[in-house]
């Protein structure tokens, strides 16, 4: 009783502060303006809004199950620089990077992420991917989200909070074209659709500079049940 009351006042809140927010769609663009080809790609600046975003980052931060996971590479086992989890609906596995993963149960917060994601990205999503980046020191180098999982042409969608990281991308063979960046910033949320991850790879790339910790949700479709 007195947790629905709870749940009630921090929706009703949650509404309250989603019409204070501004909520535009741009189209990623190549550095001249030109469009992306073979890519569909598109930012919502400010999905959350500074309040919001600071309150969910400071719960995920506390609550999420983080774990360091190790990747082999050369023959050599390293961590993996940043820590990592995975949540989702029951029953879906998933290999990332060579790790097979179990999802965690959805927690409120991450059910209320989700569920304003969806209305606005229009897909339903069963599973999300936690990246902690704790430094300057953690990044993700260039790759494609498209292991099988995921489905031919998958949408991605990649909601950040806390320390702003610049997000780049590149095409996989037409080097002519200009690598293309964007500020992920507190509360944003950017949408990889179409054959995006068949024509280009992204990544965060480390930094020397001092910068803050930052939390990104990269919510998927698994496609196969096991
Ligand atoms: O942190 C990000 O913005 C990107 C994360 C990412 O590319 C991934 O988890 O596949
Ligand atoms: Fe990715």
């Amino acid at each position: 009783m007195k947790d629905n009351f709870i749940n009630q006042l921090s929706l009703d809140l949650f509404h309250q502060l989603e019409d204070n927010t501004k909520n535009t769609a741009e189209v990623l663009t190549l550095p001249d303006g030109k469009p992306m080809p073979n890519a569909e790609v598109i930012i919502y600046r400010s999905f959350f809004n500074e309040l919001e975003s600071n309150t969910l980052f400071q719960e995920l931060l506390n609550n999420i199950k983080w774990r360091q996971d190790r990747m082999k590479l050369y023959g050599k086992e390293h961590d993996l620089p940043r820590l990592i989890a995975w949540y989702g609906d029951e029953g879906r596995s998933y290999t990332f990077s060579g790790i097979p993963m179990n999802p965690d149960t959805w927690t409120q917060t991450l059910l209320s992420i989700k569920q304003k994601t969806e209305e606005t990205v229009e897909v339903e999503f069963n599973s999300v991917l936690l990246n902690l980046y704790r430094s300057g020191k953690d990044g993700i180098s260039w790759h494609s989200d498209d292991e099988k999982e995921l489905g031919k042409n998958p949408v991605i969608a990649s909601v950040s909070f806390g320390e702003a990281r610049r997000f780049q991308m590149k095409h996989k063979l037409d080097k002519s074209l200009e690598k293309l960046e964007v500020n992920l910033t507190n509360g944003s949320l950017l949408i990889m659709k179409g054959s995006t991850q068949h024509h280009w790879q992204h990544q965060i790339p480390k930094t020397a500079k001092a910068v803050e910790p930052r939390i990104n949700l990269t919510f998927r479709v698994i496609q196969t049940t096991k």
